[in-house]
């Protein structure tokens, strides 16, 4: 049974220049143990998915106006109130954002936030709390745990910003971790130990992770499926493996044949020409046609064209091109 399981969701946000629909039919599951990546170029919706998990909009104007997302122990999400939903937050499902300070309070020494998340969930006294908050930041990595319970955020490097961030989302042992691009603002040495980090965690405990990332070579390095989304929709989902290997949708396809790591394989790069559409007023079918080499003009008539296995396709793995006869010319 699936830990995640999101079911044709729809998130909208208004905006000054209308409806934003940010996330358009979007359905994907997780199972337990997984590490899952989430791919596409920028304002593709991959954040507003994840964040519709937990309704953390933060004071944007947004709804999920469709769909279920469903979580193993908790039921469907969206019909939950505040109040129930405040439970699910950090107790199974933590977040892990790009810039750790979004995170933390600049105003409290680290030690007392970590042991603030405990205490809210767990009836430990104050000394207790702190030994494991203690532990929390010697496994996650941090040297002088000690003396780093005493200090604020902004005496910490990035790095190590992050790794208390990390060290608060393990607090509560969540069955799901959503980490939304947790290492672009780290220097690439960091973000592979932190990267090790996550996986060590799931190796060890089971835990699930979501990586919200634009960077191919990290969902190549760390998870086991994943997802490309394009203008609010899955355009193709499947195990890493064959989705890099065996990419079907022009999309994924020119994902890839853009990866600075392809080139000298006979690869030049190329950029893809363009940028996504406005998701106030989408084009009609494949939102990638107007940008897409191999499109036709069937491509741009009626509804998005739904995912789809295909002929010689591995179990799991689908996309939603129609032009079978096309969609496997490699890039
Ligand atoms: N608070 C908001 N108000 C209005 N529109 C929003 C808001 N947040 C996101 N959007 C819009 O929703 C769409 C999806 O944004 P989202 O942040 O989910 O994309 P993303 O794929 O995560 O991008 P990035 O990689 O840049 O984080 C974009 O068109 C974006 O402009």
């Amino acid at each position: 049974m699936s830990l995640l399981s999101i079911r044709d969701l729809v998130t909208e946000f208004e905006s000054p220049s209308g409806t934003v629909r940010a996330v358009d039919g979007v359905s994907f599951d997780v199972q337990p143990g997984e590490i899952f990546g989430i791919v596409g170029e920028s304002g593709c919706g991959k954040s507003a998915t994840c964040r519709s998990i937990l309704r953390l909009f933060g004071g944007s104007q947004a709804r999920i106006s469709g769909g279920q997302i469903v979580l193993e122990g908790a039921g469907d999400l969206p019909g939950l109130n505040e109040r129930q939903l405040a439970q699910v937050r950090g107790r199974d499902v933590a977040f892990i954002f790009q810039d750790p300070l979004t995170a933390l309070n600049p105003t409290m020494k680290v030690g007392k936030q970590i042991t603030e998340v405990i205490r809210r969930h767990q009836k430990i006294t104050r000394a207790e709390a702190r030994m494991t908050a203690l532990q929390l930041l010697k496994d996650v990595q941090v040297t002088s745990p000690e003396r780093r319970l005493e200090a604020y955020p902004h005496e910490l490097s990035g790095g190590l910003r992050q790794r208390v961030v990390i060290a608060m989302a393990l607090a509560l042992r969540p069955q799901l971790i959503v980490a939304d691009e947790p290492t672009t603002a780290l220097d690439v040495t960091v973000q592979d130990q932190i990267l090790r980090l996550l996986r060590e965690r799931r190796d060890k405990l089971g835990t699930s992770i979501i990586l919200i990332t634009h960077d191919l070579g990290v969902v190549s390095q760390i998870c086991d499926r994943m997802a490309v989304m394009y203008a609010g929709r899955v355009v193709e989902t499947g195990a890493v493996r064959e989705v890099l290997d065996r990419p079907a949708h022009p999309y994924t396809q020119a994902l890839l044949a853009a990866l600075p790591g392809r080139v000298g394989r006979d690869h030049a790069l190329t950029p893809i020409e363009g940028g996504p559409p406005s998701l106030v007023s989408p084009p009609p079918g494949c939102r990638f046609a107007p940008r897409c080499k191999h499109a036709q003009a069937e491509c741009s008539i009626g509804a998005p064209p739904p995912l789809h296995s295909r002929e010689g396709s591995s179990e799991g793995h689908v996309d939603a091109c129609i032009l079978t006869e096309v969609a496997h010319v490699p890039a």
